[in-house]
């Protein structure tokens, strides 16, 4: 697990678009694709609009990446929860990416039949023993959770690689996820987290003694890959080291 901490958070999401392009053109040239399973929420949406602007949008073959989603909304795609349409607005649509590249949730099924749909997307895709994407892109929510491996839900304790639905009694919604297990096998994995209000879930996550049902963040560590935390001062504040 690595921290790679910026001044600003303009220079987080520089540095989390050059590792990207640079993952990316790696994978290209040692596999022939580059497979990312994208993050949702309030924080990744200037990142792919940085990826997709002129800076970085000739950075990669984007015919050769394959885009899945490390979670969704339980929403239909043309909702505005929906981490899909955001990608599609921010990343897709600018850089022209083919649908044949794009492996969203179906969200037109039940919870547990889209969770189940999609690992089997998933596993038909990569046609291997254990799903392993390139990089998986994540973020941190003000209760630790990521993805949506949120505190105190059965999902935190699969002990196999997997896809989800995880319901959330507070707002009564279902989203669907990766599992810890499944997000682990990624070659790499990077946190973009920035703003002072998540100062406290990072000193969490990342200082306090191991309790995955308060902190789910803390299950997450790549087993052969690199971990790597992209952190804005503010965010890493309350980081005693
Ligand atoms: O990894 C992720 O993290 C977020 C939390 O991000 P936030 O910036 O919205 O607090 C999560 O909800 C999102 O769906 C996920 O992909």
């Amino acid at each position: 697990m690595k921290l790679n901490i910026s001044n600003t958070a303009d220079e987080v999401l520089t540095g989390l678009a050059d590792y990207f392009v640079k993952i990316g053109n790696e994978s290209i040239t040692a596999r022939g694709k580059f497979t990312v399973a994208l993050s949702g929420g309030s924080s990744p949406k200037k990142l792919y609009e940085l990826l997709a602007s002129t800076s970085y949008a000739d950075q990669l073959d984007w015919e050769k990446v394959f885009f899945f989603f490390g979670d969704e909304r339980n929403v239909p795609q043309d909702h505005q929860d929906s981490n899909y349409l955001m990608a599609k607005k921010a990343l897709f649509e600018p850089l022209l990416i083919s649908p044949a590249n794009v492996y969203a949730v179906d969200t037109t099924f039940e919870p547990a039949e889209a969770a189940a749909k999609y690992w089997t997307l998933i596993s038909t895709f990569f046609d291997e023993d254990e799903p392993n994407f390139d990089l998986i892109l994540l973020g941190l929510g003000d209760n630790s959770h990521t993805a949506s491996l949120f505190p105190h839900t059965p999902v935190l304790h699969d002990t196999k690689p997997g896809v989800k639905e995880v319901w959330l009694e507070d707002q009564q919604v279902w989203r669907i996820t990766l599992n810890a297990p499944l997000i682990n096998e990624g070659r790499y994995i990077a946190f973009l987290v920035y703003g002072e209000g998540k100062a406290i879930a990072v000193h969490h996550v990342l200082e306090d003694d191991e309790d995955i049902e308060e902190y789910p963040a803390q299950l997450i560590d790549s087993i052969a890959g690199e971990t790597l935390w992209f952190l804005d001062e503010a965010a890493a504040a309350d980081l005693e080291e």
